[in-house]
């Protein structure tokens, strides 16, 4: 079974155990993610469901049109019953890194007005502690004048590395959803207070939002090799 098969899995296991009918939904971002809108749009076709999604991204907005659904936003929609999104890693706490593609704001907005965070993976981001599998580092989102003391500061409290996240096909930065440059950090120290850090790092001037979710994931669902799905909740 592919990587693809195991997001798959995670994915649809989720959307039928949390999406209920009368319901609103937040739509998480990545690639694990176009599978739970699939599996609700199906679900929505077939079972007549209501449901108002959320987008947490330009992109996740986009899978909403392209699947029909109803597009809703947090003015409008300020409660949200369950988030389903991915994540580049979930250690034995439930702490997750999110944001390698770059949309941690809003998904951390949405989460936080989301009764249950549900989160979707394939069997590489189950981890014991943060970085023993994701190796790019926790994302930071922060205002561009910035970039350079946010960097220095977080270096000179805790270490590590920090690179700007280049784009791909774009020359210069990475530019998120909200026209903000991301700082990669790629800690050394796995035994930090992620609670702390995320504390410290956010009252830096200049940054965003951080991609450390603490004691915000309801329940995790990894998709493994073989096709079952792995569950764990707090
Ligand atoms: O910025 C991106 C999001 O936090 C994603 O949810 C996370 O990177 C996981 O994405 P994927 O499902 O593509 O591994």
């Amino acid at each position: 079974m592919s990587l693809e098969q195991a997001k798959q899995v995670a994915a649809y296991r989720a959307v039928d155990e949390f999406v209920k009918n009368d319901s609103i939904f937040g739509v998480g971002s990545g690639s694990t993610v176009v599978y739970a809108v699939q599996r609700l749009a199906e679900r929505v076709e077939t079972e007549n469901l209501k449901v108002v999604c959320i987008p947490t991204s330009f992109q996740a907005k986009q899978l909403i049109i392209k699947h029909n659904l109803i597009l809703g936003e947090l003015e409008t929609n300020p409660v949200i019953d369950v988030t389903i999104d991915g994540a580049d890693e979930v250690d034995r706490n439930m702490t997750l890194i999110k944001g390698g593609g770059g949309c941690l704001l809003q998904e951390k907005i949405v989460a936080s007005c989301s009764k249950k965070l549900i989160i979707i993976a394939d069997y590489t981001k189950d981890s014991k502690k943060l970085g023993d599998r994701y190796k790019k580092g926790i994302p930071i989102e922060v205002i561009p004048m910035a970039y350079m003391p946010i960097k220095n500061k977080i270096i000179s409290i805790y270490g590590g590395d920090i690179k700007l996240r280049n784009a791909i096909a774009k020359a210069g930065p990475v530019v998120t959803d909200n026209g903000n440059f991301i700082l990669d950090w790629m800690f050394t120290n796995q035994d930090l207070d992620w609670e702390k850090v995320s504390n410290i790092i956010k009252l830096i001037p200049g940054v965003v939002e951080i991609g450390l979710f603490v004691n915000m994931c309801h329940k995790a669902y990894f998709g493994q090799p073989e096709g079952s799905v792995i569950e764990r909740s707090v």
